[in-house]
């Protein structure tokens, strides 16, 4: 039964879905880290594949850039092809002076200038947190990265806003005081997407870009520089 934005059908979709923001991610996920991935859904262009790991089943598809897309994207899958657990593998930009570029960020929680935030319960200012077990296992799967050491894992706060061009300094400067790790697109709204339709959540970052670096990430490089953060990904889900 296909849904407006994704042509599957019940069954199609493991239960353990990776979901980066970037469709040729998506693709280049199930190409190199899956085994016998075949597409379950190319409406719009935002491919979805199955395959397996070590034998269990896995799922790839990618969610689009912001909030409103994501949610769209998390919401089917839980609510019409019973995923139960959705880690997001993207890119985000370094706001702590500690989050280097090609680090790793895993989103403890995430912060929202999202009006979605606002309207999910009237006259509440929603906390937007990651599944606790999800968290849990990425820390322990930090531990044992081979690559520790040469690029970092950090642990904690991200900004998940609708503004990717930051024309106000003033809000990078407050999220920097306030111990924000990084800037990133979607992560409030599937942790919001997970506490209402009742599934597990993690958001696994690279840093991409910084203000200060002396040199960002190039597109295709965003395309393909997310083997550590997805290691640490398949590592939270036990894959
Ligand atoms: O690389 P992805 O996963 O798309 O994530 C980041 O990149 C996009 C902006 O360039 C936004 O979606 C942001 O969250
Ligand atoms: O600076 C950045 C980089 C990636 N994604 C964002 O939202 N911001």
């Amino acid at each position: 039964m296909a849904t407006p934005h994704i042509s599957a059908e019940p069954g199609d979709f493991a239960p353990d879905v990776i979901l980066p923001g970037d469709p040729l991610r998506a693709r280049r996920i199930a190409e190199e880290w899956f085994d016998d991935a075949a597409v379950v859904s190319e409406t719009r262009g935002i491919l979805g594949y199955t395959g397996t790991r070590g034998g269990k089943p896995i799922s790839v598809l990618a969610s689009g850039m912001g909030m409103p897309s994501a949610t769209i994207y998390a919401t089917e899958l839980v609510r019409f092809f019973g995923v139960r657990r959705i880690v997001r593998v993207g890119t985000a930009g370094g706001v702590a002076p500690s989050a280097k570029v090609r680090d790793v960020v895993v989103a403890t929680g995430a912060h929202t200038d999202s009006s979605m935030s606002e309207l999910r319960i009237p006259g509440v200012h929603f906390s937007h947190v990651a599944s606790f077990p999800l968290l849990a296992a990425a820390a322990r799967a930090a531990e044992n990265v081979a690559w520790r050491g040469e690029h970092e894992v950090h642990f904690g706060m991200v900004m998940s806003t609708d503004t990717f061009y930051k024309d106000r300094p003033a809000v990078v400067e407050g999220l920097r005081a306030h111990g924000v790790l990084a800037n990133e697109m979607e992560a409030a709204a599937l942790y919001a997407v997970a506490a209402a339709e009742g599934c597990e959540a993690l958001a696994v970052l690279t840093v991409s870009d910084r203000r200060d670096a002396e040199r960002n990430l190039t597109a295709e490089e965003r395309e393909k520089s997310f083997g550590n953060a997805l290691e640490i990904a398949l590592g939270a889900l036990g894959l």
